[in-house]
């Protein structure tokens, strides 16, 4: 449960309260929400910066509270001082939840733009300065409601989870802390602040104290994998958008504006078959043919002269004054004579129809396919390889188009013992080829995505910690994906080198899953990074659980479509559960009724990579943890996740 402060700046309030009408409008909506907020206490103090910073400070020093609201002396007004008394308290600014805000009232009214909120972190607490009017008040902090739970459970340092939904991944915890640093564990790292850089909770080993001090424990929360998905949901920024070109290369890509078309297509009245234009004559009959129009005819259409026919080929303008187009199949030569060219052709024809043709058979009328101004594709539409879109889109003539920017992906494996074949014959003591930079590059590329090889790197902590810093500023990478490094070993070195060398915060650090239960998820603002497990399956398996719908998020799809897609599958042999929630590799097949039916790639270890080899799903299996049976038997039904084809 978030913990509330509300402070009303107000000159004429503070001197008398019952003029305040901001306290009852906030507790309204505070209390709408109150499974995550609670209004713990507030004030009221004349428009004076020494009030008000002296009010903040001991509201965030006495009372534990998380989010500290104000309300009024943001405008304009000589007293309004409310931006300069809060802003030098900030440890960090957050103009995103002050962008947020404006940009919503500004939606209602522009004397928003009047406002000159601040908002930030202090300490553990957010602070956020919203208007005086209890209209606006309630406008200003209703925008951010989307966020702000999340961004206080990052401010308060509990990674994902705020204090009081912490007590949700307690269910799924393992018995040691959670979401909360608790400060009775001193060797294990948590709680300390950095010395350089902003004030992040470090929960990581520190790698310059001996290995006898490490954590023994996991300080990270053990977080579900919706929680986790959730999390990666609100921190992938919003991508950018740019111009490209329409060809192939395109896949992949969402389209990031609405599309109109500013052609008719067809751009004429076009024939729909290989036949004959006619008027509205009587049948069957034997007419003229007057003249010939075929579908590459640059000459602008004739006029049909009275009782002729003129032959026409698919997709040919019809002359004016066509009434329909009768297909050859329903005609016969009837008279013939020789042309200019010294070429036979048809003199009169004969039309063989006895039903009713009707004005417009098998012509096409301008725009009838795609309309001038018709909206062609729309914001958020994915460009795929079945073509229709590219197809579409070259239909109208367009050359270019705006794009949501893929994010560019740096790759690398790490560990002493990983090693590349081009670099070395063979192997000795506990080398191991390095198989996961090879699986993830291909996975990225196979999803279209566009990959920087970052190689093998040591664990030598400055060696990782270059790595990272050179992969972000001289390689153009947004997200790097490490494996290897992530769990509880002296050379597992990801998660400080994260927070500790490069001062990034790690989302979460573990999933209640096999396999990947050490997945890492940090960010360096808007530079992102995963920590995959080093084990080779369980790497693939979390690229696709994790990394995928991040990219996919990252590369505009909407939040209800970033996942991959889920099948509902029947087990076509029994499955043994797990403690763990488990994603087995499977092979999906459509047997002869259609149905989907599933079975598994064989022995499933994380280490083996082989059991990623022919698994075109993952089937959900759940936690053997309150199950009756410990073995879902053959012929179950349950959800699974497509990573490849049927
Ligand atoms: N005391 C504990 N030990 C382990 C735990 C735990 O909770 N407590 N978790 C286990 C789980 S689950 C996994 S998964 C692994 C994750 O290990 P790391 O991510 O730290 O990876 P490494 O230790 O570096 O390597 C693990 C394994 O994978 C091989 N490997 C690494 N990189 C590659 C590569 N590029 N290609 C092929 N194989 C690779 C490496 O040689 C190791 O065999 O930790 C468990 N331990
Ligand atoms: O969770 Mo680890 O990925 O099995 O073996
Ligand atoms: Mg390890």
């Amino acid at each position: 449960m978030f913990r509330v402060h509300l402070i009303i700046v107000s000159d004429t309030c503070s001197k008398d309260p019952s003029k305040d009408r901001v306290i009852p409008a906030v507790s309204e909506i505070i209390n709408l929400r109150s499974d995550e907020y609670v209004l713990k206490g507030t004030s009221i103090i004349p428009d004076e910066k020494t009030f008000i910073q002296s009010e903040i400070s001991s509201v965030a020093r006495d009372s534990k509270i998380d989010l500290i609201i104000t309300s009024g002396g943001t405008g304009f007004g000589v007293r309004d001082v409310t931006p300069e008394a809060v802003a030098p308290l900030l440890d960090r600014q957050a103009p995103g939840l002050v962008q947020m805000m404006i940009q919503e009232s500004l939606k209602i009214t522009p004397m928003a733009a009047l406002s000159r909120p601040v908002a930030g972190v202090m300490g553990k607490c957010i602070v956020i300065t919203l208007p005086g009017s209890p209209k606006g008040a309630c406008e200003n902090l209703t925008s951010i409601f989307p966020i702000l739970s999340h961004a206080l459970s990052l401010a308060c340092g509990s990674s994902a989870t705020p204090h009081g939904v912490s007590q949700k991944l307690q269910n799924v915890n393992s018995s040691h802390d959670v979401g909360h640093h608790k400060h009775n564990h001193p060797h294990n790292g948590a709680c300390e602040h950095s010395h350089k850089g902003p004030k992040f909770y470090n929960r990581s080993n520190d790698l310059s104290r001996p290995v006898t001090e490490r954590a023994r424990q996991s300080p990270y929360p053990m977080i579900s994998v919706d929680e986790a998905l959730d999390v990666i949901n609100a921190t992938v920024p919003t991508p950018r958008v740019e111009e490209r070109n329409i060809d192939q290369t395109l896949i992949g890509y969402v389209i990031a504006e609405n599309i109109y078309s500013t052609v008719n297509v067809p751009g004429y009245r076009a024939s729909i078959v290989d036949g004959y234009a006619v008027g509205n004559y009587s049948f069957p009959n034997t007419y003229d043919v007057s003249d010939i129009s075929h579908a590459n005819s640059l000459a602008s259409s004739t006029r049909l002269e009275s009782n002729t026919i003129v032959r026409v080929t698919t997709g040919a303008p019809v002359p004016n004054g066509t009434f329909a187009v009768i297909p050859v199949e329903s005609t016969y030569v009837e008279s013939s004579r020789v042309d200019s060219n010294g070429k036979e052709e048809e003199a009169r024809v004969f039309i063989d129809v006895d039903e009713i043709v009707k004005e417009g058979d098998n012509i096409r009328e301008p725009g009838s396919d795609v309309e001038i101004n018709d909206l062609i594709l729309s914001e958020g539409t994915e460009i795929t390889a079945v073509g229709g879109e590219i197809g579409l889109l070259s239909s109208v003539g367009l050359r270019t188009v705006n794009v949501y920017r893929k994010p560019i992906i740096g790759i690398m494996s790490t560990g002493d013992e990983v090693v590349d074949p081009s670099s070395c014959s063979s192997l000795i003591g506990g080398q191991v080829w390095d198989s996961n930079r090879p699986s993830l590059i291909t996975a990225c590329k196979g999803n279209n995505f566009e990959v920087v090889d970052l190689g093998i790197v040591e664990d030598v902590a400055n060696r990782l910690e270059s790595s990272i810093r050179q992969a972000y500023s001289k390689r153009g990478v947004d997200i790097i994906i490490t494996t290897g490094g992530v769990s509880m070993g002296e050379l597992d070195l990801l998660k400080p080198t994260i927070e500790r060398a490069l001062n990034g915060i790690i989302h979460f650090g573990r999933v209640a899953m096999k396999p990947g239960k050490p997945t890492t998820f940090g960010s360096f603002g808007n530079k992102l990074i995963f920590g995959l497990p080093g084990n080779p399956a369980s790497a693939l398996v979390t690229f696709h659980l994790f990394v995928l719908p991040c990219l996919r998020l990252w590369s505009g799809r909407s939040k209800n479509r970033y996942k991959l897609p889920t099948v509902k599958v029947k087990l076509g042999e029994a499955f043994y559960l797990d403690p763990r929630p488990e994603y087995q590799r499977a092979k999906i097949l459509q047997n002869d009724d259609g149905c989907l039916i599933a079975y598994s790639t064989g022995r499933q270890r994380s280490s083996r990579v082989g059991s990623m080899y022919t698994a075109n799903g993952l089937l959900c299996l759940p936690s053997s943890t309150n199950q009756s049976s410990p073995i879902l038997p053959e012929g179950n039904v349950i959800e699974a996740i497509m990573i490849g084809p049927l």
